[in-house]
């Protein structure tokens, strides 16, 4: 499974994108979209609720193999290094590859326990428009760079021992949510709000 946390806000066609490509290339049956609580670094103004962000993943990933969830809601967590631990405990059955684009990646250093990431799920970054460049100069890539892989071996990344780190390049999709709240600050009032706000399991 691939895992694709965000903060979905909105959700928009730059996800739909690389997670359809990112499932391509590493041979994934499905792509989780983790639709986060709370990004711990960004802060709660300008955050829509969780049921909107929700909402609009669900409208974005319809009729692909991609399951939006707020399970970290569920679980109670927020870091992403504590998600992925209590997520592979609770899926045995299931190997995981966090995804995730190269502005996540410039930005990685500051992430929780980030080497316990690497430690517990292989990653795949995605190149996007603009932070490439940062992200092979950043921190973190200064230790991942070591454990990476050639992007031509992806499929096999379920074979990989830990820390694994693998680098995707599709066509780039400049799509931000950035740019569509600038351009449409009231998005999240349309949303209609969505029982299934409360976080199902992916398969319950
Ligand atoms: N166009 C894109 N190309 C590659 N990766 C993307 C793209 N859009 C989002 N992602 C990745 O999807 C994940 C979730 O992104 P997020 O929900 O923050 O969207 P965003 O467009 O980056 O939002 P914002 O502009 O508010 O920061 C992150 O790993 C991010 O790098
Ligand atoms: O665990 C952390 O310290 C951490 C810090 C920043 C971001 N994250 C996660 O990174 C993912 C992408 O967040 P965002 O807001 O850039 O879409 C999302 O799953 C967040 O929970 C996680």
């Amino acid at each position: 499974m691939g895992l694709l946390g965000g903060s979905f806000n909105p959700a928009h066609k730059g996800h739909r994108r690389v997670s359809l490509a990112a499932k391509r290339a590493l041979a994934l049956d499905e792509v989780w979209w983790l639709v986060s609580p709370g990004n711990p670094l960004k802060p709660a103004a300008g955050m829509a609720p969780l049921a909107a962000r929700l909402a609009s993943a669900e409208r974005v990933a319809r009729h692909a193999p991609i399951r939006p969830t707020a399970i970290e809601r569920r679980l109670g967590t927020r870091y992403t290094v504590d998600s992925l631990r209590k997520l592979v405990r609770l899926y045995p059955q299931h190997r995981f590859i966090w995804l995730m684009g190269a502005d996540n990646l410039a930005e990685f250093h500051r992430w929780r326990d980030w080497r316990g990431i690497a430690r517990t799920v292989a990653i795949a970054v995605v190149a996007r428009p603009g932070y490439d460049g940062r992200a092979l100069a950043s921190p973190a890539m200064g230790w991942l760079r070591r454990h990476a892989r050639p992007a031509g071996q992806a499929k096999r990344w379920t074979m990989w021992s830990l820390p694994a780190l693998v680098r995707l390049r599709f066509r780039p999709d400049p799509t931000s949510a950035t740019a569509i709240r600038a351009a449409d600050p009231a998005w999240h009032r349309r949303m209609i709000s969505s029982d299934r706000s409360g976080a199902q399991a992916p398969e319950s």
